[in-house]
């Protein structure tokens, strides 16, 4: 089912032999600009296949998946499918997310696969190698991954991304209540466990800028309407549900913002949470967008609609 890039696409520059591939953060921020600040996740909830009137199996599984890719691909900027929901399935389960990858994004979809991958640095290299590396089955444009044991055990997958012009998101302050208990501790240092997290995360864009300048450091001036500046390869999930984010947020990183909809947060909250780094918000919505299928034009009124929200509120 690979489609050519549809009208609107946010193309990038083919990289010449011998020339370094164009880094995610850049397309990334191509993609919010021409397509609208969005994600919709791929979730495929039982109740979902069950409300969309398809079984909760295999064949429920794909052509819930393939509607969804279809309808959103070619008009939304970033696609996250949830590996979890794929993986319930086994390896035809994992067929048919490897499928809605390559199809989304020759649809001209940017794919964060979500994976919240986290392991120690040698078996991290395989998960890296798994969705970040170029000809692999399920090769991505990004992947969510968890610094929980250790930012450094990172490595691998910061080293793959760089090299391939792919995207890292790490977990720091996650959508879920319960994730406070760990995020919020105090580290040795004094800092929380989530603002050492985000202190990494500057860093790593820092060195990929190759200077000790955050890249988009002055440039995410919501307040004023000037363009956003140029976006990081290595961005942080912050979840659009907390109600403060008590913490230092790396400017120029891309912020992964789940939690929209379903979990309770709407566009509204972003700029009181994020405040100038609204621009370098990725808005994340899985259940929002889907309980509105399997209608297409459904799925793409309710895309569009929380496009125009967010874009509303991060030019106010
Ligand atoms: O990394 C994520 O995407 C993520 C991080 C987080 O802090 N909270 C969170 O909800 N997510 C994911 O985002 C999606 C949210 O789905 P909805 O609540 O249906 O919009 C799910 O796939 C979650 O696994």
């Amino acid at each position: 089912m690979s489609r050519a890039p549809a009208p609107g696409t946010p193309e990038a520059p083919r990289p010449g032999p011998g020339t370094s591939p164009e880094p995610f953060g850049a397309r990334l921020r191509r993609a919010l600009d021409t397509r609208g600040p969005l994600c919709v996740g791929i979730d495929p909830h039982p109740a979902l296949l069950g409300a969309w009137g398809l079984g909760d199996d295999l064949a429920g599984l794909e052509r819930f998946t393939r509607a969804t890719v279809d309808a959103l691909a070619d008009r939304v900027a970033v696609l996250k499918p949830q590996a979890a929901f794929f993986e319930r399935f086994g390896s035809r389960g994992l067929a048919v997310l490897e499928h809605a990858i390559a199809d989304a994004r020759s649809a001209g979809a940017l794919v964060v696969t979500d994976a919240k991958r986290g392991d120690i640095g040698s078996t991290m290299a395989a998960y890296a190698d798994t969705f970040l590396r170029k000809g692999s089955p399920l090769f991505s444009d990004a992947v969510t991954v968890s610094p929980y044991l250790g930012f450094g055990s990172l490595r691998p997958a910061l080293d793959r991304a760089r090299e391939n012009g792919c995207g890292v998101f790490v977990l720091a302050l996650t959508s879920n209540p319960e994730g406070a208990e760990v995020q919020r501790a105090t580290a040795a240092d004094g800092r929380s466990v989530a603002q050492a997290v985000l202190d990494r995360v500057a860093a790593e864009n820092a060195a990929a800028a190759g200077d000790t300048a955050v890249p988009g450091a002055t440039g995410a001036t919501g307040a004023t309407g000037h363009p956003a500046g140029p976006l990081g390869s290595v961005g942080a999930v912050v979840g659009a549900t907390l109600r403060e984010t008590g913490v230092r947020l790396p400017a120029g990183a891309p912020l992964l913002a789940p939690g929209i909809g379903a979990q309770g947060a709407a566009p509204a909250d972003l700029p009181a949470l994020f405040g100038d780094a609204v621009r370098n918000v990725v808005p994340s919505v899985s259940r929002g967008v889907l309980r509105h299928g399997p209608d297409p034009a459904g799925l793409r009124a309710a895309a569009e609609r929380l496009t125009d929200e967010v874009r509303a509120v991060a030019a106010a």
